[in-house]
């Protein structure tokens, strides 16, 4: 296939994020601490600053019945549902379609107060990986967004200050086929999402304020994402 220049990053990144994701979190001595807890969903992050800037690694693991890691991946890559999830997005434009599995986006997110508004744009790659831990147990679906320059879009050339983020959601399907041999329903299926992300807010903003962002924003996104798949899959057949 025609090689596109972000190719061999996209390849880079996606191994490594994959890598980083399906790590555990470690026992508590790897810095990791626990900051939201609401059911399934378990929230940690790292206290990092670079340059005096919070860029705190989170990493969010989540288990969810009645979808499958295809059918999460989908809706969060592709960009006809995210306004309907994203609530902090204020503009979406899709800069470039490079395969039907990978595009460029620049998004501008609502303004958090007292910090400025932000925007970024970043490469998505949707991509389904070998379980290699598992040979006939379900495929794994994971989606990479990752920073990127567009010459079109250059970073604080407008009212924003532009973000760096790394974002990888990793999904494991779980089926437990019903005894009496009855067809699979949403009943026998659930997802396991790893969702990791590392956001440089580009410009200095109060370690406090960012920290209050994050703790509110992502329980609230991925809370809001996750129902929105079981939403959107419940009466429709199963996307393994
Ligand atoms: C000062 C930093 C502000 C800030 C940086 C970054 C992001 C952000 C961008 C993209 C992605 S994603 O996972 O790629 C899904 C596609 O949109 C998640 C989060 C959001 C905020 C702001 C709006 C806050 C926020 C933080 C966390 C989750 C959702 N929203």
């Amino acid at each position: 296939a025609f090689q596109h220049r972000l190719w061999p990053e996209i390849e880079k990144t996606v191994k490594q994020q994959v890598a980083m994701a399906r790590m555990g979190i470690g026992d508590c001595g790897s810095g990791w601490q626990l900051f939201a807890e609401d059911g399934e969903m378990k929230m940690y992050r790292r206290e990092e600053e670079v340059d005096g800037m919070v860029v705190d690694p989170l990493k969010a693991v989540h288990v969810v019945k009645g979808i499958t890691g295809h059918e999460v991946c989908h809706y969060f890559f592709s960009p006809q549902y995210r306004y309907d999830w994203e609530t902090t997005l204020e503009q979406m434009t899709v800069l470039e379609t490079i395969s039907d599995d990978t595009l460029m986006f620049h998004q501008i997110h609502k303004r958090i107060w007292p910090a400025s508004q932000r925007d970024v744009v970043f490469w998505s790659h949707m991509r389904k990986l070998p379980n290699d831990q598992d040979r006939d147990g379900p495929d794994i679906w994971t989606v990479v967004n990752n920073s990127t320059e567009d010459p079109d879009h250059p970073a604080n050339a407008g009212k924003c200050v532009r973000i760096f983020l790394t974002v990888c959601l990793l999904c494991q399907t779980r089926v437990i086929p019903p005894k009496d041999g009855t067809p699979l329903s949403r009943d026998n299926i659930s997802c396991k999402i790893t969702y990791c992300s590392v956001v440089n807010p580009g410009g200095w903003a109060p370690a406090s304020v960012l920290r209050a962002v994050y703790k509110r924003e992502y329980p609230k996104f991925l809370k809001r994402f996750t129902a929105y798949v079981k939403n959107q899959t419940k009466s429709k057949p199963i996307m393994y």
